[in-house]
């Protein structure tokens, strides 16, 4: 059984994976305790940790500091210029966010290609994957959380903002709320017109804020959630880690 983690800025998410299967996946919060004893078998059990993280060296020790008692130090993704079928045109093909990488070669593997990739994280990132599985290029914008704080944290009216999906908002909050959704939207419809023009064209849809962005979307839509976990076991198969 392999223990596969997306380190992510806000959350770390896992995944028990055994011949093929998710046995189980969750999250935890970074500012919260990981609770790893009660969702993963006892020592033992675990055959090794493989992961992708766009995290400090910090907070990557504190992951291998969490997961000594199972006694594997995790492995971490390095993206390189070619792997399970993607082809990364990143100029310096390291410098791509691993969980970026791994989210590309997720949708390889489930045969979405050509598609935009998109992770709503605290980043959002919209990535073109075109149909002979190269990774063109792609965008980093702020998450809709990020935009939502930074509003509130650098102005003098506007609240931390929580308002309702409205055609034509009325209130400052739902004012908030809808400026940062169209953002994002916006953003990944006007990447769409990259990859629209190729047959089956679609966009794939990950991370933790995508149910707030799927509603604004008007393009082909595919949300499968862990993108990011299916692209590290698919790295994991292909013998990506060194
Ligand atoms: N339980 C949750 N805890 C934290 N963020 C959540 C949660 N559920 C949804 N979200 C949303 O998901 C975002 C974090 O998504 P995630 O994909 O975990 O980010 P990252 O990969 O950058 O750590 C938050 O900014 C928030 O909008
Ligand atoms: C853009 C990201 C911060 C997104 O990470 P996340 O929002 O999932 O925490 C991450 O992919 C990253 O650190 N990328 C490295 C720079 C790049 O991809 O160009
Ligand atoms: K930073």
């Amino acid at each position: 059984m392999m223990l596969l983690l997306d380190v992510g800025n806000t959350r770390l998410k896992w995944g028990l994976r055994e011949a093929d299967q998710w046995l189980a996946q969750g999250a935890f919060a970074h500012d919260e305790a990981w609770a790893f004893d009660a969702v993963l078998p006892p020592p033992g059990r675990i055959d090794g940790v493989f992961g992708a993280s766009v995290v400090s060296p910090a907070l990557r020790h504190r992951v291998a500091e969490s997961l000594a008692p199972w006694g594997h130090a995790p492995q971490w993704l390095t993206p390189t210029r070619e792997a399970c079928g993607v082809r990364n045109s990143y100029a310096n093909p390291a410098q791509l966010g691993a969980d970026r990488w791994a989210a590309l070669i997720g949708a390889q593997d489930h045969g979405a290609a050509p598609c935009l990739v998109v992770t709503a994280g605290t980043a959002t990132t919209i990535d073109v994957l075109d149909a002979e599985g190269v990774f063109r290029g792609g965008l980093i914008a702020p998450g809709v959380d990020l935009m939502r704080r930074a509003l509130a944290g650098n102005t003098a009216q506007l609240p931390l903002a929580d308002g309702r999906v409205i055609d034509l908002p009325t209130c400052t909050a739902d004012a908030i709320t809808m400026g940062c959704l169209h953002a994002q939207a916006g953003a990944i419809e006007r990447m769409y017109r990259h990859v629209a023009d190729l047959a089956g064209a679609s966009c794939l849809l990950n991370g933790g804020a995508a149910a707030q962005i799927a509603p604004l979307l008007g393009v082909p839509l595919r949300i499968i959630d862990n993108l990011v976990l299916d692209g590290v076991a698919v790295a994991q198969r292909h013998g990506c880690f060194r």
